[in-house]
């Protein structure tokens, strides 16, 4: 598990990733072991701040729990470890959107920046669906600090554990239509992807667009989802 297991060289291949399509596949994050302890602490129910059904605020179907402070340690050395790998890749877009390059080099560093703008609460969070569940298309914004990649694993088993359920991506181009990605996930495995804005290249220089990510509805079964957001909320 975690960020030491890619090779620098399979780092170039990430970033690139993240560069062109404005997301990455990190396979086999996690091992089948420590998805279902995962998933597990949902009903074990101690360790969360909240629980959100998401129906209640036009979400979509389905729940989730924020984890509170401390994280459990796959969670936490997940954050912080991937952190270092990301914050260089923030930069260029930060640079290429002709924002000031603007992130810390280490997670703690870009913490204590969201706690004094008074986004103290952890944002990681337990999201668990069954049959008809499905999470709208949506952005995870939780205050003016904004860090611009996020990660998402999910913790069951296509198929085995449910069917449907799919991860997806849209890309809103600037008075353009927009359009959709499927990520191929199987258990433990990870996905990078842009929270909001991302540059992208175009015939004339960058421009910028707009992703949001939900999950299609869950034809039968039941699936986990773990979700890791490095700013924290107010
Ligand atoms: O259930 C999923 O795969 C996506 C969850 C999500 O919206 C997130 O991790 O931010
Ligand atoms: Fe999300």
């Amino acid at each position: 598990m975690g960020p030491g297991m890619f090779s620098a060289g399979d780092w170039s291949g990430l970033a690139r990733g993240l560069d062109e399509d404005g997301w990455a596949l990190l396979p086999g994050l996690l091992d089948a072991a420590q998805c279902r302890s995962i998933s597990g602490l949902y009903d074990a129910g101690s360790g969360f701040r909240s629980r959100v059904v998401m129906a209640r605020h036009g979400f979509g179907r389905g729940e989730y729990r924020y984890f509170s402070y401390p994280l459990p340690p796959l969670v936490a050395e997940m954050r912080a470890g991937l952190y270092p790998y990301l914050a260089p890749i923030a930069n260029r877009w930060c640079e290429r959107m002709g924002q000031a390059a603007c992130f810390p080099d280490d997670h703690p560093s870009f913490l204590a920046r969201c706690h004094a703008a008074g986004q103290t609460r952890p944002t990681p969070l337990l999201l668990r669906y069954g049959v008809d569940d499905y999470n709208c298309l949506h952005q995870d914004l939780y205050g003016a600090q904004v860090f611009p990649i996020q990660l998402a694993i999910l913790l069951s088993r296509p198929q085995a554990d449910f069917t449907g359920g799919e991860f997806v991506l849209t890309e809103q181009r600037p008075r353009m239509q927009s359009r959709v990605e499927i990520v191929p996930l199987q258990q433990g495995d990870g996905v990078l992807f842009a929270v909001n804005q991302r540059p992208r290249r175009g015939l004339r220089g960058d421009y910028r667009v707009t992703l949001r990510h939900g999950v299609s509805r869950i034809r039968s079964g039941s699936r986990h989802a773990l979700g890791v957001i490095f700013h924290d909320a107010t």
